[in-house]
């Protein structure tokens, strides 16, 4: 579980307060306008931004004195920060470490076939699509094999028939019972469809996550504001 005790977030005139859990073996969309401080409190998680106060918790531990490389945490971004110069099999072994030698380890051959990968291990990252190079990425993070992963609007720039393929990836490859994963979206259909809970962020507090369906079934006037319905 990873619990977010009293946690308080200021960034120049921008606060966001949270105080809840988030259950393993789920996916918690978190959702909310631009700006109301998603990717900030990812951030605040995998250890690059430091709250004001307050405590992040995995397990019942604290890991906030932790370097981000040590943190149980594996993030993906938009940009799938794939290294251009390296092949794609480099670009996925590097999540065992920062030898490029990793990259035949046969573990990483075994992460890019999970992902639908066979064959395109020596290729640059510029010689595949966007959908592969998504594929790719999500490689990298399921070789990490962290309990802790958090999407950052990883696959908001495919178009919809490729990001629901990847989010479906995601729920059938990267979800098990002892793993937590956050995935910020602004879709709400992508919601919808991959997310097990949804917490909603606005008015400057992340609220409790609330289940998928009971949400959408009857959404707060918040998350309807948001939507405009
Ligand atoms: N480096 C910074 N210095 C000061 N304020 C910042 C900085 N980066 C972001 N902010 C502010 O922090 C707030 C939260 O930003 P954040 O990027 O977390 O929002 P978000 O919900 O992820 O937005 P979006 O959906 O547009 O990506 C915003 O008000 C933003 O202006």
């Amino acid at each position: 579980m990873l619990t977010l005790d009293a946690l308080e977030i200021t960034q120049g005139d921008f606060r966001l307060g949270a105080d809840m859990s988030f259950e393993a073996g789920q996916v918690t969309a978190l959702i909310g306008p631009s700006g109301a401080g998603k990717s900030t409190l990812l951030s605040v998680v995998n250890g690059f931004f430091r709250q004001t106060s307050g405590r992040v918790l995995w397990q019942g531990k604290a890991i906030d004195d932790l370097q981000p490389d040590e943190r149980p945490v594996a993030t993906l971004f938009q940009d799938n920060n794939l290294f251009p110069h390296l092949t794609i099999a480099q670009n996925v072994g590097l999540a065992l470490g920062p030898k490029l030698s990793f990259g035949s380890d046969p573990r990483v051959a075994e992460m890019l076939s999970a992902v639908g990968l066979t064959g395109m291990e020596g290729r640059k990252p510029a010689r595949l699509s966007g959908g592969q190079q998504s594929r790719a990425a999500l490689a990298r993070v399921l070789l990490m094999d962290r309990p802790i992963v958090l999407l950052d609007e990883p696959f908001s720039a495919l178009g919809p028939g490729l990001r629901t393929e990847m989010l479906d990836l995601v729920r059938s490859k990267l979800l098990t019972p002892d793993r937590c994963i956050l995935l910020v979206t602004h879709d709400p259909d992508d919601a919808r469809r991959s997310s097990d809970t949804v917490a909603l962020i606005d008015d400057s507090e992340v609220a409790p996550p609330v289940p998928t369906e009971e949400l959408f079934a009857n959404p707060p006037e918040r998350l309807k504001t948001y939507l405009g319905i």
